[in-house]
């Protein structure tokens, strides 16, 4: 069985992340993300949407608490939020920030990666994979408004955004820390951030997994504002405004150009990336690194 989930119109691929849902649910879930979404805000469990339709965006809040870490069930919701406002012309833009306190994400759920099945870590990184193509190629202009901690798959969601806001927090650090739990960014990680600061500074970043405070990840042009934590949603605002000032079209042809071929990429070779994590993910010396970190990481309250 083919393992992506897309189907070909014309030359544009059309994904449908609810295809690797459990069978009874796919029609019921397909007929609501058709449906418009209006000024009423919508939502699901994870994922908390606030239009503003007379101004063409949308505010979508992460809230998988307690530090949004990306489970199978928030990438799903997700990915079906954002194809609800993709399909819906009202809408130009969405603003991506965290309902978690103090945590935008916490970046890959490591219990999604720990002590499974190869079905499951196959069904899990195909979810991850189907939300950066997502986002990566989204025509809608995307700003994150970045209100906590960002490492790993967090800070990738944020590299997917045509803008990053940080909030000046010393806490608040940001950045590709894969190295540091024992397991390697996969290449598509590791080329949005090429794209984003540059070879040499991902070579230095990704190899130490470096987590950046917000002056230095300005500085390194990880994030392109760093402004006092009360100010990260106005200032998300007011940027969102001068992106759509510029005409749709141009814009998105702009980004497509731009985005198209890392994107393309991954898109050619989604099942051996897949492969190739199962492969990764199940080896012992990998869960062993994994339950270290994890490990440590529940120690340090006690
Ligand atoms: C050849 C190669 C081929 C293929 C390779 C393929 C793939 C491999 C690469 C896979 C890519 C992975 C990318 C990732 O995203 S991995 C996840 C990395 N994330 C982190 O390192 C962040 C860890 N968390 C933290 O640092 C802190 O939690 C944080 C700063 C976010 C918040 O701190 P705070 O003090 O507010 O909370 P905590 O007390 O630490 O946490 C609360 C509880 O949440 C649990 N937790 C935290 N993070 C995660 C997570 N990512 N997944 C699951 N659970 C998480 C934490 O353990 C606490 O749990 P309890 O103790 O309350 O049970």
């Amino acid at each position: 069985m083919a393992l992506v989930a897309g189907m070909r119109v014309g030359s544009r691929v059309l994904f449908r992340p609810w295809a690797w849902l459990p069978g009874a649910a796919l029609g019921r879930k397909e007929s609501a993300a058709r449906g418009r979404v209006g000024a009423r805000g919508f939502g699901s469990q994870r994922v908390l949407v606030e239009p503003d339709p007379a101004a063409g965006i949308a505010v979508m809040k992460l809230k998988s608490p307690p530090v949004n870490s990306l489970s199978l069930e928030l990438l799903t919701e997700f990915v079906i939020s954002l194809e609800k406002l993709e399909n819906d012309k009202t809408f130009r833009g969405i603003i991506l920030t965290s309902d978690c306190p103090g945590v935008f994400s916490a970046g890959l759920d490591l219990m999604e990666m720990c002590g499974k099945n190869p079905a499951h870590y196959a069904e899990y990184w195909k979810a991850v994979q189907e939300l950066w193509l997502r986002l990566y190629l989204s025509n809608l202009v995307l700003i994150a408004a970045i209100n906590g901690a960002c490492p790993a798959g967090g800070c990738l969601i944020s590299l997917t955004c045509d803008y990053r806001v940080l909030a000046d927090n010393p806490k608040y650090v940001i950045g590709l820390n894969e190295t540091l739990l024992g397991i390697v960014a996969p290449f598509w990680f590791k080329d949005t951030l090429v794209n984003t600061i540059g070879h040499r500074t991902s070579e230095r970043a990704l190899q130490l997994g470096i987590l950046f405070p917000p002056a230095e990840a300005l500085q390194v042009g990880m994030v392109d504002k760093v402004v006092p934590e009360d100010q990260v949603q106005s200032t998300a605002l007011s940027v969102m405004a001068q992106w759509l000032s510029i005409p749709d079209h141009a814009r998105q042809l702009t980004k497509n150009m731009m985005r198209k071929a890392t994107a393309d990429r991954l898109v050619k070779q989604r099942d051996s990336d897949i492969q190739n994590f199962v492969g990764f993910i199940s080896r012992d010396s990998i869960q062993k690194s994994l339950q270290v970190y994890l490990g440590k990481l529940r120690q340090k309250k006690g």
